[in-house]
């Protein structure tokens, strides 16, 4: 993969790449507690954001360097004039490297506001009645050397705090949320605002990390994106940054068949809807044409829905095939409301021996869920981008024995599939053979409404009719998704999103236009 600027905003670090980036940059000359000094005071001006001089900032600071950057924002904000209070996990004298002389370096701030926040096996008194007093608690326990679950006292710690109500602002990661899965370990800080550093982690998009970090700020404190080129990271945040290079621009000279032609494989007389959603959201996508292939008994009722889609009749594989010597027929999507079985997998083999860029969804996921390395043979051996969309359900039918966080799933299932995997949820992931993933952030809660899958699919499709590639085609299409929710608002149902998206296509038109006029 060609590291290119995009990928470089859009990239996401696991703690153990960060660690790298962090290791180059003081190789490079720039000491570690340099870094530090600028971590904290990132922190101290997060915190200037949130309360007033003369407020009280209570900070709890772990035993590595998260609680060094702790110490650094306690002693820029004792300087400006808040009432700073700090608990230390561990003896200060136990202190190492650049958290030891981030301590040194409060001066007298550590002889006057620094105490124990555990005493033996309990929690110290002074910390409790500090902290129902405190307009602030700043959470400098744990970040990316987080390696085992938090358990005992220090779980006891951070339930108090939870239990509070005391706003919380949590350094690099709210304590207890791994920065790889964004998996609670034994328990974690509830946080309103997170300051990170250099890069997001994946740990702050996935749930439930994400819904424990509240805003999560990126504050630059100096190392280079040159030093992304040695690490190389494979993760991503999926905004425009990462696929703007591959939207579909059609030319100026541009007529309907050079924008593709997505071909909707459509469901019996009973379940028509689910496809016309997709098919109306691939034209809207920008497919240059879009047909609805329909069973014979569904021709009426598509034919008296449809209108920009076009229709055509195909009643079995063999006319499903003959149809498909038309070569313009480029990008194919089958599953929505097509029903599950032995016809679908038939189909879905003769769509998958026809080298095109294919869409696989709902029913003809399903219709594997008893033999799914049948599905991928297939997939392995059509040429075509194969993207697959499943929601956890479908996903654990077709994968039962992948385990793991959301990510490593995806990662998993894309390696033995062959296929791009876009699992669907609030923090969808799609995730590509070669080992890039994307992590989505923009979906509202809204989106959860019959159909809206459908119009996924269906925004896929169209985007491979005009010649996207498989990874960028899935990313594209579950941000487009997710904006054009917001778009609706509250409230939506799955007809509002296809017509939503033209103003978000808009938008992204315009970004991808600059430079080009
Ligand atoms: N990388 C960068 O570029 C920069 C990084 N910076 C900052 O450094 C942070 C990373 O620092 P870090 O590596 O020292 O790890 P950190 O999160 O302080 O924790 C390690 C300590 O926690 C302990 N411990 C772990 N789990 C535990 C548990 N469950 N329960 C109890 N204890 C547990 C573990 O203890 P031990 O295993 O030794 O008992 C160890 O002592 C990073 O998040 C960022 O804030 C910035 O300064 C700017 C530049
Ligand atoms: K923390």
């Amino acid at each position: 993969m060609t590291f290119e600027t995009g990928n470089s905003e859009a990239a996401l670090l696991t703690p153990e790449e960060m660690g790298r980036a962090d290791k180059l940059t003081i190789e490079s000359g720039v000491p570690g507690i340099v870094l530090m000094e600028r971590a904290g005071q990132a922190v101290a001006r997060a915190v200037g954001e949130r309360v007033a001089t003369g407020d009280k900032v209570l900070f709890l600071c772990g035993p590595g360097n998260n609680g060094g950057d702790g110490f650094i924002a306690a002693r820029c904000l004792a300087a400006a004039g808040y009432a700073v209070r700090i608990f230390v996990l561990k003896d200060p004298a136990e202190l190492k490297g650049d958290a030891l002389e981030a301590f040194e370096r409060l001066g007298p701030v550590a002889s006057n506001q620094c105490g124990k926040a555990i005493e033996g096996d309990d929690i110290a008194d002074d910390f409790i009645s500090s902290l129902g007093s405190s307009d602030l608690v700043i959470d400098a326990l744990f970040g990316a050397g987080l390696d085992r679950p938090l358990a005992g006292t220090v779980l006891k710690l951070v339930e108090l705090v939870n239990q509070s109500g005391v706003p919380v602002l949590a350094v690099d990661l709210p304590s207890g949320v791994s920065g790889a899965s964004g998996l609670i370990l034994g328990g974690a800080i509830k946080s309103c605002a997170t300051v990170t550093f250099f890069r997001a982690k994946p740990g702050h998009l996935l749930l439930p990390g994400r819904e424990l970090c509240g805003e999560t700020k990126v504050a630059d404190i100096g190392i280079l994106a040159q030093t992304l080129e040695e690490i190389s990271p494979d993760t991503f945040r999926n905004s425009p940054e990462l696929w703007l290079g591959s939207w579909p621009r059609p030319e100026t000279s541009a007529h309907k068949y050079s924008r593709g032609h997505a071909v909707v494989f459509g469901g019996p007389m009973s379940s028509t809807g689910a496809a016309r959603l997709s098919a109306g959201a691939a034209l809207r996508a920008g497919a240059g044409l879009v047909t609805l292939a329909s069973p014979p008994d569904a021709m009426m009722v598509n034919a008296c829905h449809l209108t920009a889609v076009m229709l055509r009749k195909v009643s079995d594989t063999g006319s499903i095939t003959g149809f498909l010597t038309d070569e313009r027929l480029n990008a194919l999507l089958i599953g929505p409301g097509f029903g599950v079985g032995a016809t679908t997998r038939t189909v879905v083999e003769a769509l998958l021996a026809a080298n095109r860029a294919i869409v696989l969804d709902a029913d003809a996921l399903t219709s594997f869920s008893e033999d799914p390395d049948a599905l991928f043979g297939m997939i392995r051996s059509s040429p075509g981008p194969v993207l697959l969309t499943p929601h956890e359900g479908e996903f654990s039918k077709l994968f039962p024995d992948i385990a793991g966080d959301k990510l490593q799933r995806a990662r998993l299932a894309a390696e033995r599939s062959g296929a791009i995997l876009v699992l669907k949820g609030p923090d969808s992931v799609i995730a590509a053979p070669d080992g890039r993933a994307a992590i989505n952030r923009n979906a509202p809660p809204w989106l959860a409404t019959a159909g809206s899958g459908d119009v996924l699919a269906g925004i896929a499709v169209g985007l491979l009719a005009q010649g996207v590639p498989g990874f960028e085609a899935g990313c594209q299409a579950v941000w487009l998704h997710g904006e054009a929710g917001l778009e609706s608002g509250p409230g939506l149902t799955a007809e509002d999103l296809a017509p939503a998206l033209k103003s978000v296509i808009r938008g992204v038109v315009d970004k991808s236009s600059v430079g080009h006029r």
